[in-house]
C-alpha cells in the first residue's frame, strides 16, 4: 500500500472527525502559481497548476528565483508510489471514479459530428505551400542578426519597393518574408512568402521558432548552397534582419539527431518514420469517439482531448484504472515504446541499468490549431507523478509543431518519497542562493517524428505545452490541423 501522504495537516486527515466541505475549502496558505504567479489555496494549486496557461513568457525573467511555487505543489491524490518508487500494487486498491459513458462509447462510437472537431486523419495532404522534397526549413529567432552585424557582404537587400510592400502589411496575422534566393539556387530570385499565424504578442514572437514552407524550386542538390532570408520585423519596421543563412544540405534532409537536454532527457529528433507516423494516426483515428476533455477534481479543464490505449487515466483522481475497460494497448506500440527507450538509454540514463521498459500505456494528447471549446491550447506546466515510478516517459509527437518547456527541479524534488518531492522548502532555498540550472525554464520546439524520452534523474522534470504552429506538420501526413502526443508509460496497473 502506498503511504497515505496529504498536503494538510494531520489533524486536517482524522478519520473520526472527517473535515467538513466548508472546512476543507478554507485555505491554510496560499501559494504562488508558477506559471502566472496568481496565488491560490494550497489544496487546489495543484488543480489550476494542471490546466493554467497563463503564458509564463509574459512577466518571468530569467533570473526570477525560485521558489516552493516553481515547484508543482501535489496532494495525496497524485502520491501512489512507495518508497522503492514504482508500486506495482497501488492500482488495485484504488478506487478509480467510473466514466459512466465509457463502456456506451466503446460499443456505440457516436456520429462524425459528436466527435472532436473532426475525425483526425483526413483524406486530403494538409492545405499551404508545403514542399515535397524536404521538410520545412526552421528560422529559430535566436539566429537573428543584424545585417551590419553579419558584416556579410553577399547579404542580398531586396530593393526598396519589395522591401516596402512588405512593410505595408498590415495583418499581424501573418508576417511576411522575403526570400532572396543566391545564385546558387535555381528558380525565382525573390520572392514572398506568406507564414500564416504565428503565435502573438511581442514577447512570444521574438521568442517562436517560426517555420515556413519553401517552394521546390528553391532547393538545390548540390550541397552547402546558401539561401538567403530576410525578414522585416514587424514591430521595428525600420529594421532589417537576416534571419538565417544556412547550407542547403541542411535543408534537404532531415537526418535523426539524439541530443541528450539534460541528464536523463534526451530528445531524438526526427525519429520515427513518416509510416509510423501514419500509423500513430490511424490508430487514433479508430479511437476517435474515446477522446473527451480531462478535468481535474475541482472542475478545472484542460486544454486539450484525450484518451488512451491500455489503462485509463482519470483526470479527477489523477490514478489509472485497472486494465479491464478500455481499448487495449496494441502489441505494436509496446514495441515501439520499448525500442524508442532503448534508443534513448544509448545516449543517457533513462532507466537502471539492467531493467528493461515495459509499456502498458499510451495516453494521447490531441492539441488542435483551432478549438472554440478549448480555447487556448496547452498543457500547463507540471511533473508526471502519476505513473512515476523508475521507468522513463517516452513522449512522441505527430503533426504540428508545438513549444515544449520544461525546467530541472532541485535534486531534493526528485526523491522517491510522495509529496514532499514537491513541496519542499529547503529544496526551493537552494535555488533562491542562486542555482539557476533549476530556476531557468528551457523551451524546444517538438516536431512531427521527434521523440522525447525522460526517466533517470530527469524523470519528474517540470514540463508542460503551448502554441502548436499550423501548417507545420509533414505534407505527406494525413491528419487534420493540430498535434498528437503519445506518451508510452509503464503504469503497472494489474489487469484484471
Ligand atoms: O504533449 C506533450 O508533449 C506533453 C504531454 C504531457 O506532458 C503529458 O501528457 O503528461
Ligand atoms: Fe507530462
Amino acid at each position: 500500500m502506498p503511504p497515505n501522504r496529504s498536503p494538510f495537516p494531520p489533524s486536517r486527515q482524522c478519520v473520526l472527525h472527517p473535515v467538513k466541505k466548508k472546512q476543507k475549502q478554507e485555505p491554510s496558505r496560499f501559494l504562488p502559481c508558477p506559471v502566472c504567479h496568481r496565488s491560490f489555496p494550497s489544496y487546489s494549486i495543484h488543480d489550476h497548476v494542471n490546466v493554467c496557461l497563463d503564458s509564463p513568457a509574459t512577466g518571468r525573467t530569467q533570473s526570477s528565483p525560485c521558489t516552493t511555487s516553481s515547484l508543482t505543489p501535489c496532494n495525496s491524490e497524485s502520491a501512489h508510489l512507495n518508497s522503492e518508487g514504482c508500486d506495482k500494487n497501488f492500482s488495485s486498491t484504488v478506487d478509480v471514479e467510473k466514466d459512466a459513458n465509457l463502456d456506451d462509447r466503446l460499443e456505440n462510437p457516436p456520429a462524425e459530428q459528436d466527435c472532436i472537431n473532426s475525425l483526425l486523419a483526413c483524406s486530403s495532404p494538409p492545405e499551404g505551400p508545403l514542399i515535397e522534397k524536404s521538410s520545412a526549413i526552421h528560422l529559430v529567432d535566436s539566429s537573428l542578426h543584424e545585417i551590419a552585424d553579419e558584416g556579410d557582404g553577399d547579404a542580398r537587400i531586396p530593393d526598396d519597393e519589395a522591401l516596402r510592400d512588405v512593410q505595408n502589411t498590415e495583418d499581424c496575422r501573418q508576417t511576411n518574408y522575403v526570400v532572396t534566393a543566391s545564385d546558387f539556387v535555381e528558380g525565382p530570385k525573390e520572392t514572398e512568402i506568406l507564414v500564416p499565424e504565428l503565435p502573438q504578442g511581442e514577447e512570444r514572437e521574438r521568442e517562436a521558432q517560426y517555420t515556413m514552407a519553401l517552394p521546390e524550386e528553391y532547393f538545390s542538390d548540390k550541397p552547402g548552397h546558401v539561401l538567403q532570408i530576410f525578414q522585416v520585423q514587424r514591430q521595428s519596421q525600420a529594421k532589417l534582419s537576416m534571419l538565417c543563412k544556412f547550407p542547403m544540405s541542411a535543408a534537404l534532409e532531415r537526418k535523426p539527431t539524439a541530443t541528450v537536454l539534460q541528464p536523463g532527457m534526451v530528445l531524438l529528433r526526427s525519429w520515427l518514420s513518416m509510416d509510423i507516423q501514419q500509423r500513430l494516426v490511424n490508430e487514433s483515428q479508430s479511437a476517435v469517439h474515446l477522446f473527451k476533455r480531462p478535468t481535474t477534481a475541482s472542475g478545472g479543464k484542460y486544454h486539450l482531448w484525450q484518451m488512451a490505449f491500455g489503462c485509463q487515466w482519470d483526470s479527477k483522481t489523477r490514478r489509472y484504472a485497472p486494465q479491464t475497460r478500455g481499448l487495449r494497448f496494441p502489441a505494436w506500440m509496446y514495441d515501439l515504446g520499448r525500442e524508442l527507450a532503448v534508443n534513448a538509454s544509448d545516449h543517457t540514463h533513462v532507466y537502471p541499468p539492467g531493467s528493461s521498459f515495459a509499456p502498458d500505456v499510451a495516453l494521447v494528447n490531441f492539441y488542435p490549431v483551432k478549438d472554440e471549446e478549448l480555447g487556448v491550447v496547452g498543457l500547463g506546466g507540471h511533473q508526471d507523478l502519476d505513473d512515476y515510478c523508475d521507468m522513463p516517459v517516452v513522449s512522441v509527437s505527430v503533426g504540428d509543431s508545438m513549444t515544449f518547456f520544461y525546467r530541472r527541479v532541485p535534486p531534493q524534488s526528485r526523491r522517491k518519497s510522495g509529496v514532499q518531492i514537491v513541496v519542499d522548502e529547503s529544496a526551493a532555498k537552494t535555488c533562491k542562493d542562486g542555482d539557476t540550472a533549476y530556476n531557468s525554464e528551457k523551451r524546444i520546439i517538438l516536431e512531427s517524428g521527434d521523440v522525447l524520452v525522460f526517466g533517470g534523474e530527469s524523470r519528474l522534470v517540470y514540463h508542460g505545452t503551448r502554441a502548436v504552429q499550423p501548417g507545420t506538420r509533414p505534407p505527406g501526413l494525413h491528419m487534420v490541423p493540430g498535434r498528437l502526443n503519445f506518451t508510452f508509460r509503464q503504469s503497472n496497473a494489474p489487469r484484471l
